[in-house]
Order: structure tokens, then sequence, then C-alpha cells
């Protein structure tokens, strides 16, 4: 079945003063897809977001969310989205009861039973004030507080702050499963990179001045590869990156670690150019984080 576009997003420029962040970028999510929107701090997934939700108008180029543009988003649609925007809930002098009380009169189809799923745990009481919680149990509302609404685009923007291992593994299974039971369509950023590889179907990999790269997740993780170069095999001068070799490097026990979207042959070729021995070189298996940061750079 093919689905139409939650988000299309088409020649997207922004600048802050004479920086660059986004230059060009253009992607669509389809309804029932779970993207993964990844990059290093400060490579501008925040301001997309804002862009996409209409808080930022960006420097050129178009953007769609449910069917208009992002710019003018009614309020119906704006119901329709569910987002977690920097982990933080606006009132925050009320209590956990209040809060109900207030979203839940927004939103038609609010799900009572996951909000208290969700908030029960907390192990607090309903009269518990907001303003006195701590950064994870705050966060623990936003998440009950957007899950509760049961949006037909869910938009979250780092919801792992300050949560603990137990608490996130929870709202991840919460998340698979609300993904897989409609056709609901999820962006996420997140630096825990590991939880991704659970939850995501597609990637895009943001990085410095405005690359991109956008693809599924199963395709990024059957291609791009990790090769290894023991110490005592490597040459003075290190193999340059460039066409054929994504990214070289330097171990801290003196091996080299090469990231390629090439199979053996190809490498081995590309170092013989270089006049490197590749026979040593050995291929070593990638967790979606291990691959996040060969592909990205560690800094
Ligand atoms: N209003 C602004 N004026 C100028 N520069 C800004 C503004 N907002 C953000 N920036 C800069 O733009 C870049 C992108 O910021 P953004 O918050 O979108 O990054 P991010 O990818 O979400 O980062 P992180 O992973 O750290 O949350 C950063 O270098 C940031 O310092």
């Amino acid at each position: 079945m093919t689905h139409g576009a939650a988000i299309t997003v088409d020649g997207l420029i922004h600048r802050y003063g004479p920086r660059t962040i986004h230059d060009g970028l253009g992607f669509q999510v389809h309804e029932g897809r779970i993207l993964g929107l990844l990059g290093k701090n400060g490579v501008g997934k925040t301001t997309l977001i804002k862009i996409l939700m209409g808080f930022l108008a960006p420097s050129a180029g178009t953007c769609r969310v449910l069917g208009e543009p992002s710019h003018a988003l009614s309020a119906a649609t704006k119901r329709r989205i569910g987002l977690v925007f920097e982990g933080h809930l606006a009132y925050d002098f009320m209590s956990i009861r209040e809060v109900e009380r207030f979203f839940s009169a927004w939103y038609p189809k609010w799900r009572r039973d996951v909000f208290h799923d969700l908030i029960d745990r907390l192990g607090l009481p309903l009269t518990h004030r907001i303003r006195h919680m701590s950064e994870g149990q705050r966060s623990q509302v936003v998440l009950g507080v957007v899950m509760a609404q049961d949006p037909d685009l869910l938009i979250l923007d780092d919801y792992t702050m300050g949560l603990d291992a137990g608490y996130r593994r929870l709202f991840l299974d919460y998340l698979i499963h609300y993904a897989r039971a409609g056709r609901k369509t999820v962006l996420v950023t997140s630096h825990v990179v590991q939880d991704m590889e659970r939850l995501v179907d597609d990637v895009i990999f943001l990085r410095r001045g405005g690359r991109v790269l956008h693809t599924s997740l199963a395709d990024f993780m059957a291609t791009f590869r990790h090769y290894h170069l023991p110490h005592e095999a490597v040459p003075h001068a290190l193999p340059d990156a460039g066409e054929t070799l994504h990214a070289v490097e330097r171990e801290a026990d003196g091996g080299v670690s090469i990231f390629a979207f090439h199979d053996r042959a190809t490498v081995d070729a590309a170092l013989r150019r270089q006049a490197v021995d590749p026979s040593a070189l050995e291929e070593r298996a990638m967790t979606l984080e291990d691959a996040f940061v060969g592909y990205t750079g560690r800094y």
C-alpha cells in the first residue's frame, strides 16, 4: 500500500546570520514511517523541528506537514501533532491532575488509560506539582501528555532528557507499539543512538554545512562498513579519505579504522592506489552507534 507524505521538505535553506545550517534540504516522511533525525550537537535538528512546527521561518524553501504549509498550520492540524520539544511543560505550577484536566479538554481523542499507565509509574500523588518534580519525572509527565493525545504525527525532540534507563526502555516499547498499531508517523531525534536502532525505519544524518544522507536503516546498515588496519600494518602517512574511503580514523591502539560504503575488494583497491598494503585489513561488525560515529566522525 502506498501512503501519502506526512512531512514534505523541499529546498530548505536556513541561515543564522552568516552561518548556513540547512542548505537545500529535501526529504519526505511517508505516513506510517518512523524517521530518526540524527546528527551531532548543533547540526540543526531542533532548528528543523521549529521550522516544521511554524515557530521559525526558513530563509528559503517549503515544508508541508499533514498536507498544510508549516507556516500556516490550522488549529485542527496542530491538534493532530504531538510535540515533545525540549522536554518541558509550560505550566509547571499545575499538579498532575490539573495537567490532565487542562490537556484532555483540548484533545478529543484523549487516552486517559495511556496517560495513567505512564503517570502511575511515577509513584506520586496526583496532587504533586510539576515544579516540585525532578527533570526525569517532568519528562515522564510530558511523554504521558503527548501519548494520551493519540496524535497522528508525533515529533519528539530529544525525549530522553533525564529519563532513567528503565523508563527510557518502557517509553521506547510504548513508541514502537504506538507506531505499529495505527498509521502513525514519527519524527524523532535522540542522542541515544542505540534506541534508534530498535525504533526507526529510516534515518537522516545531518552533517555540518547542510550535508545530509537520507536512507532506510536497513540499507545503511547493509552498505556502510567498518574496516580495521592493525597497528603494525599502518603506514607512516594515513590513507586519505575521499571518494571510496568515507572516513579514516586513528584508533587509541595505533590501528586505523576505515569506514566506507564499499566491499572489501573496492576498499583494497583504493588502499593500493595510495600505496597501502591492505592484506591485514579486517572487517568489523557495527552497531548503529558505531556506524553513526563512523559516518559523522568523532569530533
Ligand atoms: N536563534 C539562533 N541564532 C543563532 N544561532 C542559532 C540560533 N538557534 C540555534 N543556533 C545555532 O544553530 C545551530 C543549530 O542549532 P540546533 O539547536 O538546531 O542544533 P541541534 O542539532 O538540535 O543540536 P543538539 O543536538 O545540541 O540539540 C547551532 O550551532 C546553534 O548554536
